[in-house]
C-alpha cells in the first residue's frame, strides 16, 4: 500500500493532481523548480479543495500535502514519484537523472507524459522496470479516467501497483494495451483537434458556432455513450455508408495547422496568456474557471447517478 508520493512540476496540472492525492490519504509532497509556481500552487488549493468538496470527496484521514524547494526533499522516502514536467523528453530526463541516488530501489516513478511513448522515456532511467505512463486528464482533480501505459521495461507489477493505487483512490484507471505514441486519449483527442482546426481554418464554421456544435452535439452524447457503444446506436451499417465517402475527406494533415503556429510564434497561447483562439481579460478567466468547475461537478454528478442506476 502506498502512503508517500511525490509530485513533481507544479504547473497546470501538478497542484489539482496533489490535492487530489492527499484528499485520498497520502501523503504528498509537491515541487517546482520555479518557487513561483509553488506560490501559484498553494493560492490555487482554495479553489481547488472546493471543487473536492463539491464532488463529494471528502478528505480521508492521514492524507497532507506539503511543498517543497528541494528535490531531496520532496522524494524522501516516497513509494511512487509523479513525473509532471513539461512534454519535453530532455526536461523529462534531466529530472529522472536527478532523481538517481535520490529515491530508494523499491520507489516506483510514474510520467504524466500526454503521449510520449513510455518506453522512449525508459531509455533514461536505471531502473525502467519500476517506471510506467500514468495519464492523467485536465483538470486531474475532477476528472476521473487516468491511462496507465507499461513501456517495454515496465514489470507487470508496477502497473498493476498504479492501477490499484487508482483503484483506492476511487478513480477509474484505464489500461492501455501498446504503448502507442498519445495512447488512446490523445489521439481521440487531436484526431477531433485536427479536423475541428482545419474546419475553422477553412471558413467551414467560426469558433464559437463549432465549439456549440460539439459541446451541444457529439460531446454531450459521448460523455454518456462511448464511441464504440454509438456505433451500436446509429447502426453499423449507417457508418459504414457515411465513412464510404467521408473518411476520405477528413484531414490527414501530418504537420501543425498555421492557425496554431501562428498563434504560438505570437505567445497567443490561450488562457495562460490572456488570448488564443478567444481573448479573455482577468476576470473573464476567473468566471470561466469557476463555471466550467461548476458544470464539470454537475455533470460528473449526473453520470455517476446514472451509473448507479
Ligand atoms: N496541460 C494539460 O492539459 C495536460 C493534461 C495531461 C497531461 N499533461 C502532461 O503533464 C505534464 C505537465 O504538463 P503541464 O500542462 O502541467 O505543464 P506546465 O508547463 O503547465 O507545468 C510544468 C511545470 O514543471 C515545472 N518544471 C520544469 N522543469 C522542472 C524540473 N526539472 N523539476 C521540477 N519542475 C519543473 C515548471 O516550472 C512548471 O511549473 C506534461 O508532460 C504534459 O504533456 C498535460
Ligand atoms: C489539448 C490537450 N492536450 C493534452 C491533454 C492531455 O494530455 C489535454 C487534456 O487533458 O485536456 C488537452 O486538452
Amino acid at each position: 500500500m502506498m502512503k508517500r508520493i511525490a509530485v513533481i512540476g507544479l504547473g497546470t496540472m501538478g497542484p489539482g493532481m496533489a490535492q487530489r492525492l492527499a484528499q485520498g490519504g497520502l501523503v504528498v509532497t509537491a515541487f517546482d523548480t520555479d518557487g513561483a509556481q509553488i506560490e501559484k500552487a498553494k493560492a490555487m488549493l482554495p479553489l481547488i479543495t472546493g471543487v473536492l468538496d463539491r464532488l463529494g470527496i471528502t478528505p480521508k484521514p492521514g492524507g497532507a500535502l506539503h511543498f517543497t524547494t528541494s528535490l531531496a526533499d520532496a522524494v524522501k522516502d516516497a513509494d511512487l514519484v509523479i513525473e509532471n514536467v513539461p512534454e519535453k523528453i530532455e526536461i523529462k530526463a534531466d529530472v529522472y537523472r536527478a532523481l538517481e541516488g535520490l529515491i530508494a530501489s523499491k520507489t516506483l516513478v510514474v510520467s504524466d507524459t500526454s503521449g510520449i511513448p513510455i518506453s522512449k522515456l525508459q531509455e533514461h532511467l536505471s531502473h525502467p522496470e519500476r517506471f510506467c505512463g500514468m495519464h492523467w486528464s485536465n483538470p486531474p482533480h475532477i476528472i476521473p479516467m487516468i491511462e496507465v501505459i507499461s513501456g517495454a521495461k515496465t514489470a507487470p507489477e508496477t502497473a498493476k501497483a498504479i492501477v490499484t493505487l487508482i483503484e483506492e483512490l476511487g478513480l477509474l484507471p484505464v489500461v492501455v494495451n501498446k504503448d502507442v505514441p498519445g495512447f488512446v486519449e490523445n489521439r481521440i483527442l487531436y484526431a477531433l483537434l485536427r479536423e475541428a482546426v482545419d474546419l475553422v481554418e477553412e471558413g467551414v464554421i467560426a469558433p464559437e458556432a463549432l465549439d456549440t456544435c460539439v459541446s451541444w452535439g457529439i460531446g454531450y452524447k459521448l460523455s454518456v455513450i462511448g464511441p464504440m457503444a454509438l456505433l451500436d446506436v446509429a447502426g453499423l451499417d449507417i457508418y459504414h455508408s457515411v465513412a464510404g465517402f467521408l473518411n476520405q475527406e477528413l484531414s490527414t494533415r501530418g504537420d501543425i495547422a498555421p492557425f496554431v503556429t501562428k498563434r504560438v510564434a505570437e505567445k497567443r497561447l490561450g488562457l495562460k496568456t490572456g488570448g488564443g483562439v478567444y481573448a479573455y481579460t482577468p476576470e473573464r478567466i476567473k468566471e470561466l474557471g469557476a463555471e466550467r468547475a461548476r458544470k464539470l461537478v454537475a455533470v460528473r454528478r449526473a453520470l455517476e447517478e446514472k451509473d448507479r442506476t
